[in-house]
């Protein structure tokens, strides 16, 4: 059994500061992730998108910021169980927690921290005949290395930010690229929509509104879609890739059989410390809810400083908190 002061159930940006927070405070972490890699959705999903909103860092790529939070931690040299996910929370006598994976992994703990993200997110399927036929071959749910699309055909389908960034981005690299979109305007942001109509008024996309992919062909590979246009006429698109960007769909897993309070899939939690109804159990990142939440890296961050604060109390129940700026660079490993 691996024995830790705080398990942290998710190693994506969130869980990963975490631990730098808990450090500070000389609290050792564990942390546990289904995927075999950490990051969360910014490995799974974008890890070559530049993000814009981390205070400090203009610009970053994602898995740039990923790098840089292992970096940060490592002096508190946090244990990771990867591939793994987390099906059952124990409680003991004393109040501390058994945290267990589904390969029998078993973490004992005196706080569980939810950093959980969307859960077990899956993309959302959009409805098009042979969709799965071709997953693996030719069929996309995310853009994980743009670079294996350079030089090919794409047709792209969605109208949120996913779809807009990704078509803009591909515009530069792949041979042509279309999008498909069944409105007429944008869910997306503004900003992304705006350079997306530029770019198809200057001929570098091909925009195919008040439309959707209705089926696929090739043999054995992709080699067509086929559009549907609200006035019922069928055109087919020569295409190496289709890359359906219709959203994640959130599925809290076995998080929803740990009696927290949920709300939409997320887990409720106290504003003044992020924790959730349960003693001992807090929520941080786009896991949790409460009212104004936002679904950012950031205030993710900001939630894992505030509830490690709270959650001292449980591992050094004899001594008194008192805040401190970290002004020391290279602060001592446990
Ligand atoms: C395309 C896209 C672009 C984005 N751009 C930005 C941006 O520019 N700026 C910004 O601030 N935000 C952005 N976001 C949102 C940002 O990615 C999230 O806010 C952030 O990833 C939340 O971090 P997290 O650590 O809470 O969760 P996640 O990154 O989702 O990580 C959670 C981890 O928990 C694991 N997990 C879940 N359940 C279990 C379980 N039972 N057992 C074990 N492991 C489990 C998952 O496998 C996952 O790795 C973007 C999101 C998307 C999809």
């Amino acid at each position: 059994m691996i024995t830790t002061d705080i398990c942290i159930i998710g190693a994506g940006p969130v869980g990963l500061f975490a631990v730098f927070e808990a450090g500070l405070l000389k609290m050792r972490c564990h942390l546990i992730d289904a995927l075999p890699l950490v990051g969360g959705q910014l490995s799974e999903i974008y890890p070559q998108k530049p993000i814009y909103d981390i205070p400090g860092a203009p610009g970053i790529i994602a898995e740039d910021l990923i790098k840089n939070l292992l970096l940060q931690i490592e002096e508190f040299k946090p244990g990771f169980t990867l591939g793994e996910r987390v099906e059952e929370l124990d409680r003991q006598q004393d109040g501390s927690y058994i945290v267990k994976t589904n390969e029998a992994t078993e973490v004992h703990c005196q706080v569980v921290v939810i950093a959980a993200g969307l859960g077990s997110f899956e993309p959302r399927k959009p409805a098009v005949e042979r969709l799965e036929h071709f997953e693996g071959k030719g069929v996309h749910y995310m853009v994980k290395r743009p670079e294996q699309f350079r030089n090919q055909k794409i047709v792209l389908a969605g109208g949120g930010d996913s779809a807009l960034d990704w078509t803009i981005f591909l515009a530069d690299i792949a041979q042509r690229v279309t999008l498909v979109h069944r409105g007429e305007t944008f869910r997306g942001a503004p900003d992304s929509a705006a350079k997306v109509f530029e770019l198809a008024e200057a001929g570098k996309i091909d925009l195919i509104l008040q439309s959707q992919v209705n089926s696929l062909g090739g043999n054995g590979v992709l080699k067509e879609v086929s559009v549907l246009g609200n006035d019922k006429s069928l055109t087919s698109i020569p295409t190496d890739s289709f890359i359906p960007l219709f959203g994640l769909s959130p599925k809290l897993g076995p998080i929803s059989d740990w009696n927290l309070g949920v709300e939409k899939s997320a887990v409720v939690v106290d504003t003044v410390d992020y924790s959730t109804n349960v003693e001992r159990i807090y929520a941080i990142g786009d896991i949790n809810t409460y009212p104004g939440k936002l679904k950012l890296i950031l205030c993710g961050f900001h939630e894992a400083a505030i509830m490690m604060q709270s959650a001292f109390k449980y591992v050094y129940p004899d001594q008194k908190l008192s805040f401190k700026y970290t002004t020391v660079n290279g602060v001592n490993a446990f």
